[in-house]
């Protein structure tokens, strides 16, 4: 009988009574085959205890993750132990690392424990950046990590043309009449522009259907992963296929735009590489594409220098750059337009700004490290308003597990572990009035470290050297808005210019308020869900 024809012949309470059985046979499948993976059982576990509890902590922890991961590290993680946190009910329980075990953990080799592993399985890559082979190898990491911070000078120029750009056909010309926006949509229209400025350049950054379609793709990815980490993990090749479809669909459209300027570049390169004559003058703009062609061409991956891989290869670090980047200077807007009038930072941020403009010509590296001030207050609002409540997930991958000495506990492969964002960037032990915005709190110290002589700070050289990691792009132990070690966001340094970019664009030509209340930060998972409401008012200011 077909498919059709059987649910045909069923009453609907008879399909959902046929669906729930179905969740919980392979929900019960899914726990069996991932027994041997679940952390011990001594670890203290946040939630409910019981197995009914075990069972509804795995749905309470859509809501309540950021709130276990707060207690826990009051209960636990500050006193240096580990503690579990449930996860939705395709997951094992997180174990939650002390902060005292950050430098052990990022010192363990990939084999051992494995980010790409853990990256792969929380965004299920292989449905959600289409296709298996794709996610085998953490390639456009490794391109980002081998080109984007040696080339920033080359590109500055090119964020801060794109930024002036998208910010005035935005904001327009009026001097008298205010324009309201939220900053959901001020951000969402600014940032995959930039960022594909960077990516792909001016022709396709400019391209609506090609920006469109790949920030939709970012957003299937949040929905699939939304929905994948409540469905029994045996169902996901089909479910997980079903929803890629989106995805697919949206990469297709944004690849027509792509496919011409990728084969034209590709094609341009290869014959350089081959010694074409009419191409040895050949000089590629400098952009993601054109260091992924390198990249591949140096380790001799021909797999990568397919126009078609190299449009997917952009799928992941779009994901990984339009949402963080959306959300991070949303929080950071709200923090800076809700400060108190009287501290009058925006006036203390634009006298930075103006005293650090370069009298002609575009911004420069050397100016944009100047803006101490500015640079501090995006990273007091990353440790404020973190939009994640723990971040460095780890997958152990060893045969035997790992074993951990100080804290005399063996993790058992298949487990995850994790770091504690929110506990340590609100620790009262770390920061004074932890709870409050000081957008000054590291330039204040950066600025007074400025100003003793050399034989002061010659005799303080480990002060020297705690001030020179108050800068935003500077991770700790005690920072982990961009992760740490190794596997830190390799996009972190151009992150900090484009956000000094924008702000010194807005800020110098526009008026900006904030009309709307500071909202609480709401939380699903381990992620905050941005605020589609905030609004702000923004005028062009008189010459
Ligand atoms: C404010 C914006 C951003 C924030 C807060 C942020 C945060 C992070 C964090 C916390 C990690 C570490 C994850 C881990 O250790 O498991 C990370 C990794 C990464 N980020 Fe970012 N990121 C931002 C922007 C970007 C941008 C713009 C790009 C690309 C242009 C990017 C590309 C990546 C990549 C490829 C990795 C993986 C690195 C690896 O595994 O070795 N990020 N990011």
């Amino acid at each position: 009988m077909a498919i059709s024809e059987l649910l045909g012949s069923m009453t609907s309470s008879q399909v959902w009574s046929f669906g729930a059985l179905l969740l919980v046979v392979t929900f019960i499948i899914d726990l069996v085959n991932d027994f041997a993976s679940h952390p011990p059982s001594h670890i203290p576990s946040m939630g409910k205890s019981g197995k009914l509890n075990a069972f509804l902590d795995s749905f309470r922890a859509i809501t309540k993750y950021n709130q276990w991961v707060k207690d826990g590290y009051s209960k636990f993680g500050k006193h240096g132990f580990p503690f579990q946190v449930p996860q939705p009910l395709s997951r094992h329980s997180e174990i939650v690392l002390p902060r005292s075990q950050a430098s052990w953990m990022i010192d363990q080799p990939d084999h051992i424990l494995s980010t790409y592993d853990a990256h792969n399985a929380t965004l299920y890559t292989r449905y959600n950046f289409l296709g298996r082979r794709l996610a085998h190898d953490p390639f456009p990491n490794r391109v980002l990590q081998k080109h984007l911070a040696r080339h920033l000078p080359a590109i500055i120029p090119n964020v801060d043309e794109e930024t002036q750009l998208v910010v005035g056909t935005m904001f327009g010309d009026d001097t008298e009449n205010w324009k309201s926006f939220t900053l959901w949509k001020l951000w969402m229209e600014i940032v995959p522009r930039v960022i594909n400025r960077l990516l792909v350049g001016p022709e396709l950054c400019r391209n609506k259907q090609f920006v469109d379609n790949m920030t939709n793709v970012s957003n299937d990815v949040v929905r699939n992963m939304l929905i994948l980490q409540l469905l029994p993990k045996i169902l996901h090749p089909v479910v997980g296929r079903l929803l890629g479809i989106a995805n697919y669909i949206h990469w297709r459209s944004a690849d027509a735009v792509a496919q011409p300027l990728l084969q034209e570049r590709l094609n341009a390169m290869l014959k350089q590489a081959n010694g074409h004559v009419e191409f040895q003058d050949y000089v590629p703009p400098e952009d993601f594409v054109t260091w992924t062609i390198r990249q591949a061409l140096a380790e001799k991956k021909t797999f990568e220098l397919d126009p078609v891989v190299l449009s997917k290869r952009l799928l992941p670090v779009e994901f990984a750059a339009i949402h963080t980047t959306v959300l991070t200077g949303q929080l950071w807007m709200q923090d800076l337009l809700s400060s108190e009038p009287e501290s009058g930072i925006l006036d203390i941020l634009r006298a930075e700004i103006i005293a650090n403009k370069p009298k002609s010509g575009p911004w420069t590296k050397a100016a944009l490290s100047n803006l101490v001030r500015l640079d501090s207050s995006i990273r007091e609002s990353q440790r404020l308003s973190n939009f994640l409540a723990t971040v460095i997930e780890r997958k152990v991958v060893s045969e035997n597990g790992v074993y951990n000495p100080d804290l005399d506990l063996t993790f058992p492969k298949g487990s995850y572990v994790v770091l504690n964002l929110e506990g340590t960037h609100h620790c009262e032990d770390l920061y004074e009035n932890a709870e409050s915005y000081d957008p000054l709190r590291y330039s204040r110290m950066r600025e007074a470290w400025d100003a003793k002589s050399d034989e002061e700070k010659r005799n303080e050289p480990e002060e020297g050297t705690r001030m020179r990691g108050l800068g935003m792009v500077t991770t700790s132990p005690q920072h982990l808005a961009f992760g740490h070690g190794r596997h830190a966001c390799p996009a972190r340094f151009f992150v900090s210019h484009e956000f000094k970019l924008i702000l010194a664009t807005i800020i110098l030509d526009y008026d900006i308020k904030m009309t709307s209340k500071k909202p609480e930060r709401q939380w699903i998972g381990r992620s905050v869900i941005p605020s589609r409401k905030t609004e702000i008012q923004i005028r062009k200011r008189k010459a």
